[in-house]
């Protein structure tokens, strides 16, 4: 039997006999076919019951972390109604040609809280994820986009410096986007950051994107939605993904965890003004830009990047074959602004050789994955009905300090777990 008959015949119980005879099945899962890759092979197969035999069965190769790949998108997909089906499939061809609408609708998708359209997301990201693996593998190997963290307290010039900074790689050939972190539009229902009307230019440049933050939901969910925001923008052919966050709270911290390299935009202002920076994010940076040395401000950016220069060097290293820079720049005027995309071609470069970019990469996403569940379970801890209905009054004896928190936190596990 070879596979291309079998793989006419769509036959579900025809696929289920097979699967349960090993012999065959064998035969079925190597049997080279010039027409066929084992994408097809596997799509066929997990039309089939008898997935679970199928996934023991196969050797521990690629072809199985493929096959459960598409286990997850399988179970996603199933009951997808047609006109569900046809919408995923519209946004993902639209996306891949680079149409900026499908983009946007796309991560509406993912930042949606109905729970049947973050389920269409996931459907979505996935064929995404398989299109930019895919892409990579054409790459070389090379990652389809430089992902950039970028933050700064408000007033330092971040947006006047992505206009500038973006207008310059547009110019240059490159397609930019622009994601913005701002959990402070969470609480207050308004988005400080992405506002269009602060890059003006640059929102009309049709080799960019401009995305405000989303506006409702936590940190966490903005993060998450974040991160598949820059998975869907790297499918869509954007090369250059910039991450901005306002410099306040945990979002940097958030942020780190996102992308390739972190850079740390300051006023050359004194350290009043600087006071709400937290300390540790100036240790995450890899390049920190004095912002606005021009004119009168070329002497204080002078001396912040005297100041910065040594408070750095004080620093852990954090990378084996990086060390933070600090430089000077001006929006205003434009100096130093090629020659900091020079710096972070660099970085860039030497993370990608030493291999150090691979492991952040693949560290990140374990940490993505390791919120959301973290996330999800407190979640589902707190609605579970055996711990709910004792919250109240656990919560209350802990305060009145009739009950010590570990006893509290005992108990309200121990419930969790009798009735799971
Ligand atoms: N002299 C000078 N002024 C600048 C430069 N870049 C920005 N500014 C000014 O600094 C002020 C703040 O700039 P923005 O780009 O809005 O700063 P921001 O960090 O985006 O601020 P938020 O939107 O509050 O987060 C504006 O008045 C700008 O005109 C620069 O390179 N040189």
């Amino acid at each position: 039997m070879n596979i291309p008959m079998l793989l006419q015949r769509p036959h579900q119980h025809f696929l289920k006999g097979l699967l349960r005879t090993p012999f065959r099945h064998y035969r079925f899962i190597f049997h080279p076919s010039p027409h066929l890759g084992s994408g097809v092979l596997c799509a066929q197969l997990l039309s089939s019951p008898g997935l679970h035999w199928a996934k023991w069965m196969l050797p521990s190769n690629g072809l199985t972390r493929k096959l459960c790949l598409q286990t997850t998108l399988e179970e996603h997909t199933e009951g997808l109604s047609d006109k569900e089906q046809r919408l995923v499939d519209k946004l993902y061809a639209g996306l891949i040609q680079g149409q900026r609408a499908c983009l946007a609708e796309a991560i509406t998708l993912v930042e949606s809280t109905h729970s049947r359209k973050k389920e269409l997301a996931q459907v979505l990201l996935q064929k995404v994820l398989a299109h930019n693996r895919e892409q990579e593998k054409l790459n070389k190997g090379k990652p389809l986009a430089f992902r950039v963290g970028l933050s700064g307290p408000p007033g330092a010039g971040k947006s006047t410096f992505i206009e500038y900074f973006g207008k310059m790689l547009t110019e240059r050939g490159h397609k930019l986007s622009v994601l913005a972190v701002d959990p402070s539009s969470c609480t207050s229902g308004g988005s400080l950051l992405g506002d269009k009307t602060r890059m003006t230019e640059l929102s009309r440049d049709m080799n960019a994107y401009i995305r405000p933050s989303p506006t409702r939901g936590t940190l966490g969910g903005v993060t998450r939605t974040t991160n598949e925001a820059i998975l869907l923008c790297e499918g869509g052919g954007y090369d250059v993904i910039l991450v901005e966050t306002v410099g306040v709270g945990q979002s940097e911290f958030a942020v780190t965890d996102m992308v390739d390299m972190f850079i740390l935009l300051l006023p050359p202002a004194g350290g009043d003004e600087l006071q709400g920076i937290k300390r540790g994010i100036v240790e995450m940076a890899d390049l920190v830009a004095i912002t606005k040395s021009d004119g009168d401000l070329i002497v204080p950016a002078r001396r912040i990047q005297a100041e910065y220069v040594s408070a750095l060097k004080l620093l852990r290293r954090r990378s084996g074959v990086w060390r933070p820079k600090v430089i000077r720049i001006s929006a205003r005027s434009g100096e130093g602004i090629t020659e900091m995309w020079d710096k972070m071609k660099e970085f860039q470069e030497v993370m990608l050789v030493s291999g150090e970019l691979a492991a952040k990469r693949q560290k990140q996403q374990k940490v993505w994955m390791w919120n959301l569940i973290q996330e999800n379970v407190i979640e589902h801890f707190r609605t579970h009905p055996a711990v709910r209905e004792q919250i109240p009054l656990l919560e209350k004896r802990v305060l009145s300090g009739a009950l010590s928190p570990g006893l509290a936190a005992d108990l309200l596990l121990k419930a969790f777990k009798s009735r799971h």
